[in-house]
């Protein structure tokens, strides 16, 4: 897998809503309405996540997860980041 150009990387983020780069990963801040609501989506999440083997770095108090997507093999942020991500945001609804 390889890693992303600048480029090809803003084209994605324009149908990303709410992600953005941040120190070279994909970052987005999910709210949701209270704990369990936020912690379903992670469930939910967890079952694409391990169909696709592609882990995210995510940090969780109460409704809000912070999400780091970015691909440790190639060391910065690949395809696999972007169809991640695209994913969650599915989920998010
Ligand atoms: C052994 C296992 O397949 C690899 O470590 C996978 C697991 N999940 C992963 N997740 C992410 N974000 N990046 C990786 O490079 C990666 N590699």
């Amino acid at each position: 897998m390889f890693r992303l150009t600048e480029e090809q990387i803003r084209t994605e983020l324009s149908g990303l809503d709410g992600w953005s780069v941040l120190n070279g990963k994909l970052h987005k801040d999910f709210v949701f309405d209270d704990f369990i609501e936020a912690f379903g989506f992670m469930c939910k999440a967890a079952i694409h996540i391990e169909k696709m083997n592609h882990h995210p770095e995510w940090f969780n108090v109460y409704n809000k997860i912070s999400v780091d997507l970015v691909t440790h093999d190639a060391g910065g942020i690949t395809q696999n980041d972007i169809t991640l991500a695209r994913t969650l945001n599915l989920l998010e609804k």
